[in-house]
């Protein structure tokens, strides 16, 4: 479980995140949505240990910390079964051979980052965060820049890889349908200095129209906080 207690931040005068509280239990994925410039990747390197808030503290994942950035940051000599194998000292090729077949990468398990489409080094950076065993993983913005239906199929590919591993994940975007596919639970930021304005439980995946009146409606509330 991570725990996120009074967090605030400053940078100078600028004042940026603001009594910032929440949790995150395992098996949950939760998402952090804000209007641009609120501080979403400033709380995720606090969170990461990275950045020293002026207040609060973080708790439950001291030592354990995977990473989705929003660039690859792929290791480009090697090859895309040495890229995930490496976060861990000791090789557990059943557990490799299965994420690469879940994030979709048999057959390229020789390939190095330069013969890789942006898609398939997305799945290589998503099978090694899983790979590393960590307490909460971290997403911020992983998906951003690719195109509406790639979009989509590496949405269904964390889902895919996430409901067999079932770990804590903490995913930042500023895609509010994003956010409703993949997050069991929504966390929306105001603007800066900001605060955490409210949350949303979603439905189970299984039961989730992303058509439905209830799901339109967190999306026209979600859309009214950010544009406040
Ligand atoms: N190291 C830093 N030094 C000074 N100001 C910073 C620093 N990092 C971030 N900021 C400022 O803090 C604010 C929040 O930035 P941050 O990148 O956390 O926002 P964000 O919500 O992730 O933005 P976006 O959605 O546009 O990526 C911005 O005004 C930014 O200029």
């Amino acid at each position: 479980m991570l725990i996120v207690k009074d967090i605030s931040q400053n940078f100078g005068e600028l004042p940026v995140l603001k009594n910032i509280s929440f949790q995150v239990e395992d098996n949950e994925i939760v998402a952090v949505l804000g209007p641009s410039g609120c501080g979403k990747s400033t709380l995720l390197n606090i969170i990461a240990g990275l950045q020293k808030p002026k207040a609060g503290f973080v708790a439950g994942a001291d030592h354990a910390i995977s990473f989705v950035f929003q660039d690859d940051r792929l290791l480009p000599w090697r090859t895309v079964w040495q890229n995930i194998s490496l976060v861990n000292d000791q090789e557990n090729k059943e557990e490799i051979r299965n994420l690469i077949h879940d994030v979709g990468l048999e057959n390229f398990e020789q390939y190095k980052p330069c013969q890789l489409s942006g898609g398939m080094k997305k799945r290589c950076g998503i099978a090694r965060a899983f790979y590393y065993k960590s307490e909460i993983l971290l997403m911020d913005e992983p998906f951003q820049g690719l195109d509406y239906c790639l979009r989509h199929e590496m949405l269904n590919m964390l889902l895919r890889v996430w409901n067999a591993r079932k770990q804590a994940v903490l995913f930042i975007t500023h895609e509010i349908d994003e956010a409703i596919i993949v997050a069991n639970r929504i966390l929306v930021l105001s603007g800066r200095p900001s605060k955490l304005v409210k949350q949303f439980i979603l439905p189970p995946q299984g039961e989730r129209n992303a058509k439905s009146n209830q799901l339109n409606e967190i999306r026209q509330e979600i859309i009214s906080i950010i544009m406040e």
